[in-house]
């Protein structure tokens, strides 16, 4: 996908099936809202390439029949929440009453069938997303795309939604895709994820199997495995990383097992439930994330330890950031 001659978005394939959920994971600026945009066949962009539904290149008006999409910031037009889960049907030009017949299950099914009667402007944003999935699901739309729809609301109320929507789609022929920055969101709604970095897919597989074994570096920062290590460092071929939620601040001069990396403390950072440390080490700044950073103060000297089993190696040794227009390398894992 194009714009102006420059290369946006270079997907060989991605496939979703009916009832299943794809995640696309990714960094700001990687592309997941263009690609969105490609499967809808929205803007002008210069598109090489086919959106197949049921293996059959589908033209704009079939698409714009088949999808749904729930952007960031829920669109509700003046009147009630009721009105407002009918619109999507009224615009497919189903009447007022079969509208409302067949949009209100999906109120309730999102638990925001009280409201029928509220003005939607004064609702809360969890609740108006809820009405706006309300409004996607009930055009029973083949394909539903999900543009970062949590990402303005609080953790918990994103929680209870994902887990919410995760169980209505349960029973949907629906093929959902959700781009979105945050693993937590993959994890919670989707079997499948894909890595899409600089216009590329750069991982594809289970869940939960690219979000524990990131193929390269790019990917390992994506999924949180934040702290990279190269060979000169650790003494071993290839490169490694580890989250820092596994990575421990150590005084003691000897290791018994896992990996070590020596540094001095850059500065100590108060988290919520605990403690971030940043270590200066020859791989750079490793953070380290504990219950406490107890004795220590900047310019100590340090070791910064990882159990084996904490460790993850990378497929390949690509340790620059991705920049676009890189060689397409896709790992599927799992
Ligand atoms: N119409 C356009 N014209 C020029 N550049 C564009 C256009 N649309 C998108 N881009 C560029 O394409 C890249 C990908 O944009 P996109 O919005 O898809 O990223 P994203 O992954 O959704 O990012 P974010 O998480 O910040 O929303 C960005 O560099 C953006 O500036």
């Amino acid at each position: 996908m194009t714009v102006r001659g420059r290369e946006l978005l270079h997907v060989d394939r991605l496939d979703v099936a009916p009832g299943a959920a794809l995640a696309v994971l990714g960094p700001n600026g990687a592309g997941k809202s263009t690609l969105l945009r490609a499967l809808a066949r929205l803007g002008r962009y210069g598109v090489t390439g086919d959106v197949l539904l049921d293996g059959h290149p589908a033209d704009p008006r079939e698409l714009r029949r088949a999808v749904a999409a729930v952007l960031q910031r829920p669109i509700l037009r003046r009147g009630t929440v009721r009105a407002n889960a009918a619109a999507g049907l009224r615009l497919r030009g189903v009447g007022r009453a079969e509208s409302a017949r067949r949009s209100a299950p999906w109120l309730d099914a999102l638990g925001v069938g009280h409201l029928g009667d509220r003005d939607a402007r004064t609702l809360s944003g969890g609740e108006a997303q809820r009405v706006a999935l309300a409004r996607a699901l009930a055009v029973s739309p083949r394909v539903l795309l999900l543009d970062e729809p949590f990402a303005g609301l609080d953790a918990t109320t994103r929680t209870d939604l994902l887990a919410d929507l995760r169980a209505v789609l349960d029973g949907l022929d629906t093929a959902t895709v959700l781009v979105t920055h945050d693993r937590h969101e993959a994890r919670a709604l989707a079997a499948e994820t894909a890595l899409l970095v600089a216009g590329r897919i750069r991982q594809l597989g289970p869940t939960a199997h690219v979000l524990d074994h990131p193929a390269d570096a790019a990917c390992a920062r994506l999924v949180g495995y934040s702290n990279v290590l190269p060979p000169a460092v650790t003494g071993r071929p290839g490169l490694l990383a580890a989250r820092p939620e596994t990575c421990r601040v150590s005084t003691d001069r000897y290791l018994v097992s896992g990996l070590a990396v020596r540094g001095t403390v850059r500065r100590i950072v108060p988290l919520g439930g605990g403690t971030r440390v940043d270590v200066d080490t020859p791989a750079g700044t490793l953070a380290c994330l504990g219950p406490g950073g107890d004795g220590l103060e900047p310019g100590r000297a340090v070791v910064v330890t990882v159990a084996e089993t904490d460790v993850r190696a990378l497929e390949t040794d690509d340790l620059a950031p991705a920049t676009r227009g890189d060689p397409a390398s896709v790992g599927r894992s799992g």
